[in-house]
């Protein structure tokens, strides 16, 4: 699902965020992304999410070499990533369905299915009765779960998740971790950055473990 090749990705600055990282994961893998702040991992992802391109090397993505995709086709490509990121950026002004139905709307898709998909991604992350309240009124937990509600209403292949559990106590972190699990279980490709080593330990998961940008393991 993901493949790298040798990927070095060098800011303007000069600063080197990755050196020559390989690896690849496979369709319907869930794993962690770890290490140091400042050691890559959101370069990792900001590369996936082909917000940044490589230096050099290359990357791959549901067979697509990132490198040769047509800037057009860059939001259709990001329409079927689901994005989860740790202050969760839910709009205040509008409900927690109209928040969840928003990549739906970007896209354009009907009434009826953004009704239906939007329902089902809520009833999934256990928040339906919440449909009409206002994100300000939710606890974190259930904020942060709003939040993967609208990451995956567009059934994404492949779920990106930057500290998804940076401010919840161990107990939430253990549920939003289950709703990954569930997620991975229908065949969806789980990608995790995390600092979390307690989390990390409690999950038997494949840790890929980023040093000063190099790939230091993964197993
Ligand atoms: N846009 C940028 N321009 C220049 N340097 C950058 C940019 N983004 C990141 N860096 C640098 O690249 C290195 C890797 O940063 P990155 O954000 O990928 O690390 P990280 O592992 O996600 O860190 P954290 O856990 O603190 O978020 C750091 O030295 C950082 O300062």
């Amino acid at each position: 699902m993901i493949t790298f090749e040798q990927v070095t990705k060098r800011y303007e600055t000069g600063q080197e965020a990755l050196a020559n990282v390989s690896f690849q994961v496979d369709r319907g893998q869930m794993v962690f992304l770890t290490g140091h702040s400042g050691a890559g991992k959101s370069t990792l992802l900001k590369l996936i999410m082909r917000m940044e391109t490589p230096t050099s090397g290359r990357v791959q993505v549901a067979g697509q070499n990132l490198t040769q995709l047509h800037k057009k086709d860059i939001p259709f490509y990001r329409r079927h990533i689901g994005v989860v990121f740790q202050n969760h950026q839910l709009l205040f002004d509008r409900t927690v369905f109209e928040n969840v139905a928003l990549p739906m709307r970007i896209s354009g898709q009907s009434e009826v299915e953004i009704g239906k998909r939007v329902r089902a991604a809520l009833d999934k992350v256990g928040l339906l009765h919440k449909e009409k309240s206002n994100p300000v009124s939710l606890s974190t937990g259930e904020q942060q779960r709003v939040g993967i509600a609208r990451a995956v209403v567009n059934k994404p292949a492949l779920l990106l998740a930057d500290e998804p559990t940076g401010n919840l106590d161990p107990e939430l972190s253990q549920e939003i971790m289950n709703l990954f699990r569930d997620f991975q279980q229908v065949g969806v490709t789980v990608l995790i950055a995390s600092h979390d080593h307690e989390l990390i330990q409690s999950m038997a998961l494949p840790v890929m473990t980023l040093a000063d940008g190099q790939l230091v393991s993964f197993g």
